[in-house]
């Protein structure tokens, strides 16, 4: 049996679950050979006491009590990265009646995890779609087709109909797949209307189907003037069968013949197809309507991976045979090379050609400026300026090469650094002359001295002294490190210029990884001063040779000859704020902050609800006021109804009415006292409150800090924090986590329940419409029958 197998085309077999395999008739081995009885040896009654004989099939992976996810992963996954390119892939599920074709493809009866390769091919390519980048646009149509010997009947249209067999590629429904719900749907109304005959326990389909998925991508910046069209079929073969198997003892004959020719005709022409000869291949194509359809997409390359369906039974070993022989067929084939499907699109193509031209166009011109003239004449001061800013840009690190090139001629940028070196020479120059002259005596004194002093004691007292403040400098580094550049800023120059110095008397780690890369020269290893610092050294510690990430390391600009020796630290990277945010937070001064930041949460929380309780015993004390000043009121309206009225009872009703507005009043005084009182407790709360509140923006202030210092510290270069550090952020804690576990938790059955409640709500409408397609088919076969045949 061949033992070749190619990346293109690849045979699985999938065993179907009986409860009693006949293990002694088939065997497997690691899952990628099966050994079947020898036939002849088993039916021959002479041969029955000679050792058993097996034949040996290899295979590209056998399915047995696999899960559907993994037959889909191992069959499909890695073959859709070849769609975009426009590769086609043929999926083809063989096999004998029963034996779960339809369950691989399509799955459509059962709970979600047993949805077949299409379900799951139609998510994956809508996942697909939208990966896409944004100048490719990708469109997936699909068509769905089932091909009986003399019909053609498309799925995606109300049954009856019919496709006219030889031109079904022409005429077939294509449907843009937009949703995976609506896709779903044509799956299900398909499945509806394909037609079938009610086994013992399921339905058995009399026909082949074909799923098509048409993908054509294209680019909309009319980079490319062509679109890749490219194809999956997914066909679900009729089962094939022997007469007389329990399997299909419900098909009638002419059935099972029809099933049984569609996979003689598939083994037929890919006989064919292996002797490579086009024009048979063209004519043989007409063997059926099926392989008329799929047309050159099984001629050319395309990625083809068959399914073959078997069952592990004495009754069935002979088909079995037949499926395990059809597929070692197939496992022999090498499709010729492909040529890849590109439509040219002519709308893009113009627009192609016309970008193009214009680039062309531009090149031309430019050229031919390059060569008759110079660039550098004829620039206006306004241009000048800018070039100048942009080489200024450049030398402090703010921009790259490229974009300096991009703005400027290249003539113009070397001419603007060479006047930039002579000028920053200059400066040197004059300021050697104006700093306190040195005689050679004293300089090699000077140097005697501080090599004296730089003894090995001095040294290590000297470097535990720069651990010590490493931290405090690491701070300044940025500060200290003039550049070369900075003497060339007008801004600079006047500032920094004596104020750094390199005095380490030892080579640090960064000079030693400059000089090993060539980029130090010598003379930088020795600590040089301006002379006027040998008497009050004032001694500062570049803190270079201590950092601990190498990755910070900038390069440094040195020069012995120079009076100021300038370092300029530039990080090698500029890492991810969030990256560099998540270390920081692993740090203790972090977790301190937090800490105290926690803490005055608690406390605000505390002050502000007294703050509330104070504002609602005010409200309280008010309302009373409000109520003693109505009574008080209303007294007075009744006095005033009483002078209108005057006899002996009004005076009573006088008496009684003073001494209760004595009364009121002076409980209005005493409210009044109290209100003051409580404004007094509530503005005090209030003050407390807001102190609290100024300590957490004073808390955030200092973290912000705390993270660019740590930065500026760790990767030699500041971040700014572009996070908001928020509450929920600062307050995140298990407390959060297990509330957020708790919401996905949620979600996923939330998700897992819509999903269950789709799928019956699809198959109800597959039911409803198998329901209308088997009352028009009784009714058609029933005309039929009551049809008077001619004489
Ligand atoms: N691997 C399997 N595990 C469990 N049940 C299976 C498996 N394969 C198939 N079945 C069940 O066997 C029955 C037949 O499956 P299915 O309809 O997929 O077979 P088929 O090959 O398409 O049949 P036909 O050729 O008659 O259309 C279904 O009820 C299906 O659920």
């Amino acid at each position: 049996m061949s033992k070749s197998g190619n990346t293109y085309v690849k045979v699985f077999y999938r065993i179907f679950p009986t409860e009693k395999p006949s293990w002694d008739l088939v065997k497997l081995k690691n899952k990628k050979t099966i050994y079947l009885r020898n036939l002849q040896q088993l039916q021959d009654p002479s041969k029955s006491k000679e050792p058993a004989n097996f034949w040996e099939f290899e295979t590209d992976g056998i399915f047995f009590n696999d899960s559907q996810e993994s037959v889909y992963s191992e069959v499909i996954d890695e073959t859709l990265e070849r769609v975009s390119k426009g590769h086609n892939i043929i999926l083809t599920a063989f096999g004998q009646t029963g034996t779960g074709k339809s369950l691989t493809l399509s799955g459509l009866q059962l709970s979600e995890e047993d949805l077949g390769i299409a379900p799951r091919l139609i998510k994956h390519l809508l996942a697909l779609k939208e990966l896409q980048p944004k100048n490719i646009k990708m469109c997936i149509q699909m068509s769905y087709a089932e091909f009986s010997k003399t019909a053609v009947i498309d799925l995606l249209k109300e049954y009856p109909n019919s496709l006219e067999i030889w031109h079904t590629k022409e005429n077939i429904t294509k449907i843009k797949v937009k949703s995976e719900f609506d896709t779903m749907k044509l799956l299900y109304l398909g499945e509806a209307r394909k037609s079938i005959i009610q086994t013992n326990n399921y339905m058995s389909h009399l026909n082949t189907s074909v799923l098509t998925f048409y993908i054509t991508t294209r680019d909309i910046d009319f980079s490319y003037p062509y679109n890749i069209v490219s194809r999956i079929h997914l066909i679900d073969m009729a089962g094939a069968d022997t007469l007389g198997n329990s399997s299909c003892i419900l098909k009638n004959p002419a059935d099972v013949g029809s099933a049984n020719l569609f996979k003689l005709n598939m083994e037929l022409f890919f006989l064919c197809l292996m002797g490579k000869i086009p024009e048979l291949i063209r004519v043989k194509q007409r063997i059926s309507p099926l392989t008329y359809f799929l047309g050159g997409d099984l001629s050319n390359q395309s990625t083809m991976r068959f399914i073959a369906h078997v069952k592990i039974l004495k009754e069935n070993l002979p088909i079995t045979m037949s499926m395990l022989r059809f597929g070692q067929l197939l496992r022999g084939y090498q499709p010729r090379q492909k040529d890849l499907d590109f439509e040219v699109n002519t709308d893009y193509k113009i627009k192609f050609l016309q970008t193009q031209l214009e680039e062309l166009q531009k090149e031309k011109i430019q050229n031919s400026v390059l060569l008759n003239q110079d660039l550098t004449k004829n620039m206006n001061s306004d241009r000048m300026d800018h070039l100048e800013r942009t080489v200024n840009d450049y030398l402090k690190n703010r921009i790259t090469e490229i974009t300096v090139l991009s703005v400027a001629e290249a003539s113009t940028v070397f001419k603007l650094l060479k006047e930039m070196c002579n000028q920053c020479e200059q400066e040197k120059i004059k300021l050697a002359k104006e700093a306190k002259p040195i005689s050679e005596a004293s300089l090699h004194k000077f140097r005697r001295a501080s090599k004296g002093n730089l003894s090995s004691a001095s040294l290590r007292e000297k470097r535990s002294s720069m651990k010590r403040s490493s931290r405090r400098l690491s701070a300044e580094k940025v500060e200290k490190s003039t550049s070369v550049q900075s003497l060339m800023d007008p801004k600079y120059k006047s500032q920094n210029r004596t104020s750094v110095e390199i005095s380490s008397g030892s080579l640090t780690n960064i000079q030693k990884r400059l000089r090993s890369t060539g980029h130090l020269p010598k003379s930088a290893e020795r600590p040089s001063r301006p002379p006027s610092a040998v008497g009050g050294f004032h001694k500062r510690v570049s803190a270079i040779g201590k950092r601990k990430s190498t990755n910070s390391m900038g390069a440094a600009i040195l020069s012995e000859k120079s009076v100021h020796e300038t370092v300029v630290l530039v990080p090698d990277a500029v890492p991810e704020n969030q990256e560099a945010w998540a270390a920081y937070q692993n740090e203790q001064a972090y977790k301190n902050t937090l800490e105290e930041y926690r803490a005055n949460e608690g406390r605000i929380i505390d002050e502000y609800s007294e703050y509330l309780e104070e504002l609602k015993r005010l409200q309280n004390i008010k309302e009373e006021l409000e109520n003693m000043k109505f009574e008080i009121t209303e007294g007075e309206i009744m006095r005033k109804f009483n002078v209108c009225s005057k006899n002996k009872e009004t005076e009573l009703t006088e008496a009684i009415l003073t001494e209760a507005e004595t009364i009121c009043q002076e409980n209005m005084e005493r409210s009044q006292q109290s209100l003051t009182d409580q404004q007094e407790t509530v503005l005090k709360s209030q003050a407390e409150l807001k102190i609290y509140l100024k300590i957490r923006k004073d808390i955030k202030n200092q973290l912000t800090i705390d993270f660019e210092n740590y930065c500026k510290e760790k990767y030699n270069i500041p971040l700014p924090t572009l996070k908001t550090l928020s509450e929920e952020e600062m307050l995140k804690d298990t407390k959060h986590q297990s509330v957020s576990v708790k919401n996905d938790a949620e979600e996923k059955i939330n998700d897992i329940k819509k999903k269950s409640s789709q799928l019956s709500s699809l198959r109800k409408i597959m039911s409803k419409e198998k329901h209308r397609n088997d009352k028009i088919r009784q009714k058609s076969s029933i005309t039929w029958i009551n049809t008077p045949t001619k004489t």
